[in-house]
């Protein structure tokens, strides 16, 4: 039973495993609009995992993620893309598509007419300053170029819920703040959840974060009272390294 209502990604009680090792245990968390979410933990703590289980492409081992009242795994294919969209952190180009038809494929879950897809399209293609590149195959582009594709092909799914596995990845430093400034914009009326290992980007933008710890521990809130020295210290203290 889901107990939050309204408008959130949530979870309740969710238990996350990959093979024998649980990896997220027990987390309840919730995500809503109007807030800029930094997902952070070490390498390894399960920062992906969660970003999947929250897109519905990861296996539950026991808990719940619900959308807006309603438990992910109620929702068609259609509908869930709606709700959500998921930048994944690597991603594998395989068709022989341009970057205009690729960008154009975040529409498919909306019965919009060819003129407004057309129009989204296009504006997220300027927003994410891929004009010049704009008719050249997506095979045919460097790793920056193709981070961008993917961000925009995001952004025009227009989805309520924009989740994000590090998505600065490839991007050059002028690339990175306007790609920024984007989704803080988007995240002004819908939700952004972002994984992201830049604590400087996470202080400057993000609103909330949810901090991933040692031993099943979990912390979220503001971004202002989260960031302490004492709770990073406790993150990333060397001395709690195992590797
Ligand atoms: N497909 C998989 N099969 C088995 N184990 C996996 C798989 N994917 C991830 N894991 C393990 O699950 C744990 C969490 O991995 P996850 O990718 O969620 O971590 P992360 O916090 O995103 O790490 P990073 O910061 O390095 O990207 C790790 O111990 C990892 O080795």
């Amino acid at each position: 039973m889901v107990e939050q209502e309204g408008l959130m990604l949530c979870t309740e009680q969710l238990v996350l495993r990959q093979d024998d090792q649980t990896v997220i245990n027990q987390l309840n968390c919730a995500f809503g609009p109007g807030e800029f979410w930094a997902i952070i933990g070490r390498n390894g703590a399960g920062k992906t995992t969660l970003l999947h289980a929250l897109a519905g492409v990861q296996t539950i081992q026991s808990g719940t993620v619900a959308v807006d009242g309603q438990p992910l795994n109620q929702l068609d294919p259609l509908s869930r893309a709606r709700k959500i969209s998921l930048l994944l952190q690597e991603q594998e180009a395989s068709l022989t598509v341009s970057v205009t038809e690729a960008v154009a494929m975040g529409r498919y879950p909306w019965p919009s007419t060819r003129q407004q897809d057309q129009q989204l399209t296009d504006e997220m293609i300027h927003r994410c300053g891929l004009e010049t590149v704009r008719d050249k195959s997506i095979l045919k582009l460097s790793g920056g170029e193709r981070r961008k594709v993917e961000i925009a092909t995001c952004l025009a799914q227009q989805s309520d819920y924009l989740l994000l596995d590090e998505p600065l990845n490839h991007l050059d430093l002028v690339h990175r703040r306007n790609i920024m400034q984007l989704f803080t914009e988007y995240s002004q009326d819908h939700a952004v959840i972002m994984v992201c290992h830049d604590i400087e980007v996470v202080k400057t933008h993000c609103s909330h974060v949810l901090m991933i710890l040692e031993n099943d521990c979990y912390l979220s809130g503001s971004s202002a009272t989260m960031l302490t020295e004492h709770n990073l210290q406790k993150l990333f203290n060397d001395s709690n390294q195992h590797d």
